[in-house]
């Protein structure tokens, strides 16, 4: 069998070629169909201080979550593990490995991944909706045109911090407000700093850290978040505190189960908290976005879309059109695997444990071979029925993954379908409408696949 020097792939000077003369440093989504197509679905390059198996096939995907076994890994983390270390905080589900990283999940997992549990948590999300809708109609008022909100992504973005925040520290933090506080504008701040200095903050070897301004601003904003974090915990904890000595019974979300739960300590929660709002919001505010840019375009899609109920099940349409923002703009548009506990076996090619594979997830769900007219927004594609609707759906079952597959799977995706609740009662308020019709908004990768400019919308009123 064929081993991991026998696959094709670029040299390192190629890989700078394209990442800084030709520009896909920002559009790295779009060089994953480069490397395709020059070299097969499989291949084996070098991206800084990674060495990687880059794969661009479902079925091959699929090979992989078969073959990962109990503990997958997804990339190593060694920046985050020291930040830990220095100040002596618990590692958390990025930075566990192996049976630790596995106790945690199986504490989180039943409050933000079963039906009925994530069902208690729509009230607040509707409420925070409400928020968005006031904050909307403020803005649009006050515009030129009395119409216009400009750059709805930012706004998008303060509603997913506010729902997550809800959810998590069950403590409304009035993101979507006029004035904001100026603790939460820090740990929005700092949460923005963190993930923009994180890549840089990994390739500077540890003897040089004190010497480069990039370490000092990456620890920098982990302080901010753990300390904003841990004092929205402590208030809550106090609230708890209080009502049980009152004697009166303790009603709560998610932060309220984690304690009553006993199975983490108080390190751990604070970790884990954290990370669950560092892993929810700019995953559902972008694909909020999106989906408002495509529905902007296609008012048949806007007057399809069901009222809101409690139920997603009974919004087949929503649901449709969820998972054709995501196949279009996989807010995660590659992921990664290092499998711990075995070698793998993978078309036709023999891979030792500990081989990190780079899945690219963006180019399978755009491709022709998968999805018929793949570059446009079809949300009927995804509901069953119609001679011309099974031809769209003829794909391979991972050609569309955006929140994982197996047991390291997003832990928030049930809880980000909760939010896009919002985009039925956006729609019932108001026909949505692009401000430039002509403008097209590209994806830039920054890390998430992102919007690369504003995108200003007319909401008319219905
Ligand atoms: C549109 C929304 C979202 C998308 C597309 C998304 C996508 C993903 C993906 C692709 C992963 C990696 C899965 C893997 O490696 O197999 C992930 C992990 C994760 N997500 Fe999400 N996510 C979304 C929303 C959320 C929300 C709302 C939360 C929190 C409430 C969340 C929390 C997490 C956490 C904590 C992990 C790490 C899990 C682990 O390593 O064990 N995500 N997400």
């Amino acid at each position: 069998m064929k081993g991991l020097e026998d696959l094709p792939g670029p040299g390192l000077g190629r890989v700078l070629s394209w990442l800084f003369a030709e520009g896909y440093a920002e559009k790295s989504h779009l060089l994953q169909a480069q490397l395709r197509s020059l070299y097969g679905p499989m291949w084996r390059w070098t991206l800084g201080p990674y060495d990687l198996v880059g794969v661009a096939a479902p079925e091959l995907i699929a090979g992989i979550i078969q073959q990962e076994g109990r503990y997958p890994l997804r990339a190593p983390l060694p920046h985050w593990k020291d930040y830990r270390d220095l100040r002596g905080q618990a590692y958390g589900l990025h930075v566990d490995t192996g049976p630790e990283w596995s106790r945690l999940r199986s504490a989180l997992n039943p409050k933000m991944l079963k039906l009925q549990e994530v069902a208690t948590f729509a009230p607040v999300v509707h409420s925070v909706v409400g928020d968005l809708l006031r904050r909307l109609e403020f803005l649009r008022s006050g515009s030129q045109d009395g119409v216009t909100v400009s750059d709805v992504a930012s706004e998008l973005y303060k509603f997913g911090f506010e729902g997550i925040s809800a959810i998590l520290f069950e403590t409304r933090l009035g993101c979507l407000d006029q004035k904001v506080d100026p603790n939460v504008q820090r740990f929005i701040t700092a949460i923005g700093d963190m993930l923009s200095t994180s890549d840089f903050a990994y390739l500077v070897p540890r003897w040089a850290r004190s010497l480069v301004p990039v370490w000092k601003r990456f620890v920098q904003a982990w302080d901010d978040i753990s300390d904003v974090a841990s004092w929205l915990i402590d208030k809550r904890i106090a609230e708890i505190e209080a009502q049980v000595a009152g004697g009166r019974s303790v009603e709560g979300l998610y932060l309220t189960h984690l304690l009553s739960s006993n199975k983490l300590s108080r390190a751990e929660i604070y970790t884990c908290i954290t990370e669950l709002l560092l892993g929810g919001v700019d995953t559902t505010s972008n694909t909020l976005s999106w989906a408002l840019y495509h529905l902007a375009q296609d008012p048949g899609a806007q007057q399809r879309l069901e009222p809101t109920t409690e139920d997603l099940a009974s919004m087949p349409f929503l649901k449709a059109v969820i998972k054709e923002v995501l196949r279009l703009y996989p807010v995660v548009p590659s992921n990664a695997r290092v499998i711990t506990e075995n070698d793998v076996i993978l078309g036709g090619y023999w891979f030792p444990k500990g081989t990190l594979y780079h899945l690219c997830h963006y180019t399978i769900s755009h491709d022709a071979s998968q999805f018929v007219h793949v570059e446009k927004f079809l949300p009927e594609r995804w509901l069953r029925g119609g001679a011309s609707q099974s031809r769209c759906y003829q794909h391979h079952p991972y050609s569309s993954i955006p929140f994982g597959v197996g047991v390291r799977a997003c832990l928030g995706r049930r809880v980000a379908l909760e939010m896009h609740f919002a985009l039925t009662r956006l729609m019932q308020a108001y026909e949505v409408r692009l401000k430039d019709e002509t403008e097209v908004v590209e994806a830039k990768t920054r890390t998430l696949l992102v919007p690369s400019k504003p995108i200003n919308l007319r909401f008319l009123a219905r």
